[in-house]
């Protein structure tokens, strides 16, 4: 019988590291391959302490070396346990990059119900309109609703196998890959998250799951600066965020925090810009008139205060409402005033993404690869 070291490592390499998503040989948990004759003895070290985990680690290291290098292999294996680093944080998502995804960018908003998932939903279909492949992870621990809004309530994501590995395939639909945490909540029990249960979830949704190639992911946040999305976006490789606002005093004095801990220099996020949501309300049949109910040109005027881009704004309207209600946003139409807000402001988000990229260092520019369909976007 005759193999290599190299047989043992790409054995090993088709098993994945508990709640990582990652093989064993990715992730650094085998630390040493010695080959004596028939035997083989492999250390590794793992972070769950538990027996069962430790059961299921070897039989799964004495399988993958049996079935893909040779059954009469002798497996040895030197089991040590050792606490991650990242265990100092339990609400830390850990920073890795995630394969294939461009670009990622985080939607926020300071104050709740300002329409921060309306507006993700409607710029990711307009991005998908503009042939950029795009998904959409719904974040918002509190009260997620992209699974509504892309009407999948009913669905869910399917196991798929990638390399040897189980993943979470994405539910499609309008040319959008949407993961959310209301596939995995009962509508009628509130679920109480604990920032180290949502961290956990979310980093199953965000590495566990087969995203293919993507040129975004859009990320709609929960409200707020709490430490669950703290969390998020200190460890993600994020390239910008967009914080949504409507003209109200109160929803300006939050997204003015919302942007400043995206400021914050533990988190660096360049933010691309504010967008003004419920500028004026406007009824269906009167497209001519805008009553400014929540304030004039807030956002606009605080962009100009803080020195960010304003990106558009988006007037308060009946349909808007209804189509997100019943899975399909208003961006879906064709040639209507509405679609074309919604566009616009993808437009303007896209381009000062590519300013930010062309700004930053080049190990850290995620280019968008197809600019195909988008031949309006400036720049
Ligand atoms: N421009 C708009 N015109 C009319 N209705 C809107 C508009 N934007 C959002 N809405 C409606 O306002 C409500 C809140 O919007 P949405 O859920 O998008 O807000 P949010 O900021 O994501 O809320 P949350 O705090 O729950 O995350 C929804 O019913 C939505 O349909």
């Amino acid at each position: 019988m005759s193999f290599k070291k190299q047989d043992i490592y790409s054995a090993l390499e088709t098993i994945t590291a508990p709640g990582e998503g990652k093989s064993l040989i990715e992730n650094n948990n085998v630390t040493n391959v010695v080959i004596f004759g028939d035997e083989v003895n492999v250390d590794v070290t793992i972070s769950n302490p538990t027996l069962q985990a430790k059961k299921k680690i070897e039989s799964e290291i004495t399988k993958a070396i049996k079935t893909n290098v040779s059954e009469k292999i002798e497996v040895k294996i030197n089991l040590k346990v050792e606490k991650p680093v990242e265990k100092k944080d339990p609400n830390l998502i850990r920073g890795k990059e995630i394969p294939n995804i461009k670009n990622i960018i985080a939607v926020a908003s300071g104050k709740g119900g300002v329409g921060k998932s309306t507006i993700t939903a409607n710029t990711a279909i307009s991005l998908a309109k503009m042939g950029f492949s795009v998904g959409v992870l719904d974040a918002d621990v509190y009260g997620p609703s992209q699974h509504i809004m892309f009407d999948v309530e009913k669905e869910r994501p399917l196991s798929v196998n990638v390399d040897g590995r189980s993943k979470m395939k994405p539910v499609e639909n309008y040319g959008v890959k949407l993961l959310s945490l209301g596939f995995f909540t009962n509508p009628d029990q509130a679920v109480i998250w604990r920032g180290p249960m949502a961290s956990k979830a979310l980093n199953q949704l965000i590495f566990d799951a087969a995203w293919g190639e993507l040129d975004f992911l859009l990320i709609d946040l929960p409200p707020g600066t709490g430490d669950v999305h703290l969390s998020i976006v200190q460890a993600l490789p994020i390239n910008g965020a967009v914080v949504v606002s409507t003209p109200q005093n109160i929803a300006l004095a939050d997204a003015k925090k919302g942007v400043a801990m995206f400021q914050q220099d533990s988190i660096k996020v360049p933010v691309l810009g504010i967008i003004e949501n419920m500028a004026y309300f406007t009824p269906e049949e009167l497209p001519e008139n805008k009553y400014y109910i929540f304030g004039k040109d807030g956002a606009k005027n605080l962009a100009e205060d803080i020195n960010t881009k304003f990106l558009g704004e988006v007037p308060l309207v009946q349909s808007i409402r209804e189509s997100g209600d019943v899975g399909r946003p208003v961006a879906l139409q064709e040639d209507t005033v509405l679609e074309e807000a919604f566009s616009n402001i993808t437009k303007e988000m896209v381009a000062q993404l590519l300013e930010r990229n062309k700004n930053l260092p080049p190990t850290e520019v995620v280019r968008i690869t197809t600019m195909s369909g988008c031949s309006s976007v400036k720049k």
